[in-house]
């Protein structure tokens, strides 16, 4: 928290960003064209026969404005024939098929784009949905350094932006090849007639189109630009009104501070946003003056032709009708273009996303084949002169690192506040690989064997674990997610974390609600919830069990048990504990003592105590508290 507010006091609001200045150039705009075929593959991957129902039924549509303009035609040009007739031999009949056909095409027209609409709201959601489920999934392969990365965070924001606005980008796509057809079509018609009135429906169009592709360029980049200050909205607006910070929020009375800091952030995007916004509107009227001009242009001319008898009144109402229809398609093509062009631009944040690759992968390193994992671990670990930095870190978290963590040994971490200890276990989980140096397991680098099957074969249990807003089985089965639907498994794990007594007065017991985020959930103490991911520990079938901090929120009685226990369960296993309580760091059979990120020392209990080093001093001053 106090990170956060000396990070955000710190920053400029803005950093005297210009709006106006485009961040990217019409030609990478229209560059960014080239992601549509794959986008269009991924549509089609997401149902086929969506697809090509909505293609098909876009197609017909795309034939029925020229269809219904020439059927009009021929309704006219047989009325005006028939008022020349006698009375006598005026005969409705061919006028009445040609009105029950454009009855009938006026009714396809409505039910295929009922059809339409409906096709593209399925297939929209379909594909939203399953690019939400892509982005879960690839979010889940890439590395823990690149979370911690504020680039990466701004990539992934735009991405799940994405995900849902993809859908409208989808429909436009697809409208915009139906309208493609039907303009090819009914200019057919038009340069048949008079080739130059194609030539003053492109000067009615264009300046609008031109206009309208700028502002969108200024959108867009306005929108790419404060990526970093919506994360930080939406930041500002979860800490101001969430459950996990009410607490503190409350306490220190920090609502008027984040209240300001959105107002502040806030208010710049709104004005900038409404000046663009009040400059697209002005020049949209005047561009919808010239389109409007360039219309009547042409409707004068075919009116002349038509009062000096050059062609009939039925041509007369389908080339105006031609006409009119052709300058909206022209309009609505062009500015779908642009919004095209700018839904490719944001299409490639998200394939950008998708071209994050993580540096630690399924594939083993250095290795043709992953080396299976030995079951069970015959010598155990060793840190060879390993040396790891955070990649916002200033420092070291960890230098010239050299130990041995024995097959089946239970190994303390003992040193103060970020001397590396967590650090550590995250390099032995390989959540990171050294920068410097190597891990071997059985003499052999942890890099060469498959990272996923290493995974497996560990069990961690990090300070910081996540109080997941599940019913309290599933919050123990997290630790063995396929094992969620074994009961008695997950009843044994909470036994032997001592979990059980938590649930057994949990009204709703394995299926209670925990966490306050939904209905009906209940809360757990910190000592409750702790229980409950020690649980999680037990539920994994791991030859190497990490315990960071497990008992810091236990009361002693719990404490003692739980280590009773963890000792009598994981016999034969090789364990890694973090503690700053001496009472528990000396049931370890050797204690490493890390400063700075360096290796200190590392022994027994009595061992360190007789070398009267670092750790002995260490200890004496927390027995000197308890006297
Ligand atoms: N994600 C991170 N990004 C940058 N620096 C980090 C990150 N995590 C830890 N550090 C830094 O690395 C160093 C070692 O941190 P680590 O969490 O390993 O310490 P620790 O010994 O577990 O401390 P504690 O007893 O407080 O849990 C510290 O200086 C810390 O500030």
């Amino acid at each position: 928290m106090l990170d956060f507010l000396k990070n955000i006091s710190a920053k400029k609001p803005n950093r005297g960003r210009d709006p106006e200045k485009p961040a990217v150039s019409v030609r990478e705009r229209v560059g960014a064209l080239r992601h549509l075929p794959a986008f269009l593959k991924l549509v089609w991957h997401t149902s086929p026969a969506l697809t090509v129902g909505n293609v098909l039924l876009r197609l017909l549509r795309a034939a029925l404005p020229l269809a219904t303009l020439y059927v009009g035609k021929l309704i006219l040009d047989d009325v005006v024939q028939l008022t020349r007739l006698p009375a006598a031999d005026r005969a409705l009949g061919p006028v009445g098929v040609l009105v029950a056909l454009e009855f009938g095409l006026v009714l396809l027209a409505d039910a295929s784009g009922r059809a339409v609409a409906l096709l593209d709201s399925l297939l929209g959601d379909l594909f939203a949905n399953a690019s939400s489920i892509r982005l879960m999934e690839h979010a889940a392969e890439l590395d823990l350094d690149q979370f911690e990365d504020s680039a990466f965070y701004d990539k992934l924001e735009r991405a799940r932006r994405q995900t849902l606005s993809r859908s409208v980008l989808m429909s436009q796509v697809l409208a915009q090849g139906q309208d493609a057809v039907t303009l090819v079509l009914l200019a057919a018609g038009l340069v048949a007639f008079q080739p130059w009135l194609l030539g003053l429906l492109l000067l009615a169009v264009v300046p609008a189109f031109l206009g309208e592709s700028h502002f969108n360029e200024r959108s867009y980049s306005l929108s790419h630009s404060w990526t970093p200050e919506r994360r930080e909205l939406d930041y500002l607006r979860q800490t101001g009104a969430s459950d996990e910070t009410a607490k503190e929020v409350k306490i220190f009375g920090l609502s008027d501070f984040l209240v300001d800091r959105f107002r502040t952030l806030s208010d710049k995007f709104y004005s900038q946003n409404k000046a663009l916004a009040l400059r697209r509107a002005g020049w949209g009227t005047v561009f919808a003056a010239v389109g409007a001009a360039g219309y009547y242009g042409a409707y004068v001319y075919i009116l002349a032709r038509a009062v000096a008898g050059q062609i009939s009144i039925g041509q007369l109402a389908f080339l105006a009708g031609s006409f009119a229809r052709l300058r909206g398609l022209l309009e609505g093509i062009l500015s779908r273009f642009s919004s095209v062009a700018d839904g490719a631009l944001y299409l490639q944040d998200f394939f950008d996303f998708f071209a994050l690759r993580p540096k630690i992968t399924r594939q083993a390193v250095g290795v043709e084949t992953a080396r299976p994992f030995p079951r069970p671990i015959q010598q155990g670990f060793q840190f060879e002169n390993v040396g790891f930095q955070y990649k916002n870190g200033t420092k070291w978290a960890i230098r010239n690192l050299s130990f041995a963590l024995r097959a089946g040994e239970k190994l303390a971490l003992v040193g103060e506040n970020g001397a590396g200890k967590t650090t550590l276990v995250k390099l032995l989980a390989r959540l990171y690989d050294p920068a410097e140096g190597r891990i071997l397991l059985d003499g052999h680098d942890l890099r060469e064997y498959d990272p996923a099957e290493l995974r497996q074969e560990i069990g961690v249990i990090f300070q910081d674990f996540v109080r997941f807003q599940l019913p309290a089985g599933q919050n123990l089965a997290v630790g063995r997610i396929d094992q969620r639907h074994n009961q008695p498994r997950i009843e044994t794990a909470a036994h032997q974390s001592l979990a059980d007594s938590v649930i057994a007065k949990l009204p709703g017991g394995y299926d209670q609600m925990i966490g306050r985020r939904f209905s009906g959930g209940v809360d757990l103490s910190g000592g409750e919830w702790q229980k409950i991911a020690l649980g999680r520990a037990y539920m994994r079938d791991a030859q190497l069990l990490i315990l960071d901090e497990p008992t810091a929120a236990l009361d002693a009685r719990a404490e003692f048990e739980v280590f009773e226990r963890f000792k009598e369960l994981t016999q034969g296993k090789t364990a890694v504990l973090i503690s700053h309580r001496f009472s528990t760091v000396r049931m370890a059979d050797r204690i490493l003592v890390i400063e700075n990120g360096q290796f200190v020392e590392i022994g027994s209990h009595e061992e360190l105590l007789a070398k009267g080093g670092r750790y002995a001093e260490l200890f004496a001053l927390q027995a000197a508290g308890y006297r």
